[in-house]
């Protein structure tokens, strides 16, 4: 369903701009519906901007990222729209993420209004189905995020990237931000929810215990590129891999 071919980006670095810092230098993997990548790696790896490059906010040195076969590079219009709804990302800060001057009902009603998905009278129900979908009441909808915790905030910033029906989503450090107690909740909601909804997710996170828990496929990256990559359980023992297997048993913070 997802398919990055050479991805590269390339930031202006060094003094005067002339290094270019090759924060992603040719990545390439797919995603099937159903499935979980995890993408590891050090802090400054590339990660994150990988995950932005997949969903079109980062604009690419080089490379393509093809969804249901439409490149997301040269999508205009309708089809741009389409991709925009299709693919979301859920970022580590849910607080940042939500506009704190709105209620979590408004929140969560501005997409399905923008984007048409019902029709103005069905508005309301639809968000009461959306909190009771990530296990939220219906007496969240005139709060503000402000006056949630992380917890919750996070599992709005869910229900608002599933109003628009995707089938693939970004997951940026979904739970770092979040309690352990908390972090827990949040990879089994997300678990069914892929479950009902036969997601594809892009798991990004520098947690390895975390990745090797929740993903069906692993990929590590180092400096730009993926440098070892697999079925989870097989990158963790496999002697192909040196470089997980080292980050594994010498448990590196990352
Ligand atoms: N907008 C930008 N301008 C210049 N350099 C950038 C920009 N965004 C990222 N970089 C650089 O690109 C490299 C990769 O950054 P990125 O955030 O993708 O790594 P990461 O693996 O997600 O790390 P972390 O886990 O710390 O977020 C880093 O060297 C970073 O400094």
């Amino acid at each position: 369903m997802l398919e990055v071919r050479d991805l590269k980006k390339y930031f202006r670095g060094g003094l005067l701009g002339r290094r270019p810092v090759k924060a992603v230098d040719g990545v390439s993997f797919t995603i099937n519906p159903g499935y979980t990548l995890g993408l590891v790696g050090e802090s400054g790896a590339g990660k994150s901007t990988v995950g932005r490059l997949v969903v079109g906010l980062v604009r690419p040195t080089g490379g393509s990222v093809f969804y249901e076969g439409r490149d997301v590079f040269k999508a205009r219009g309708e089809e741009a729209l389409y991709l925009r709804r299709k693919m979301q990302i859920i970022f580590q800060n849910p607080q940042g993420a939500l506009n704190p001057r709105m209620r979590i009902g408004e929140i969560l009603s501005e997409p399905l209004l923008v984007h048409h998905m019902v029709r103005g009278r069905y508005v309301r129900e639809r968000v009461a189905d959306l909190l009771e979908m990530v296990g939220l009441g219906p007496e969240l909808y005139h709060r503000y995020p402000w006056e949630m915790s992380g917890g919750q905030n996070q599992r709005v910033a869910i229900a608002r990237a599933l109003s628009l029906e995707p089938s693939f989503l970004v997951l940026d450090e979904p739970t770092s931000a979040l309690d352990v107690s908390v972090q827990a909740q949040v990879f089994q909601l997300l678990k069914k929810i892929q479950q009902e909804m036969r997601l594809a997710y892009l798991l990004i996170s520098h947690d390895l215990d975390v990745v090797f828990r929740v993903a069906d496929e692993v990929a590590v990256m180092h400096r730009g590129r993926i440098l070892e990559q697999g079925f989870a359980s097989a990158v963790a023992i496999s002697p192909r891999h040196p470089y997980t297997i080292r980050l594994l048993s010498a448990r590196i913070a990352l």
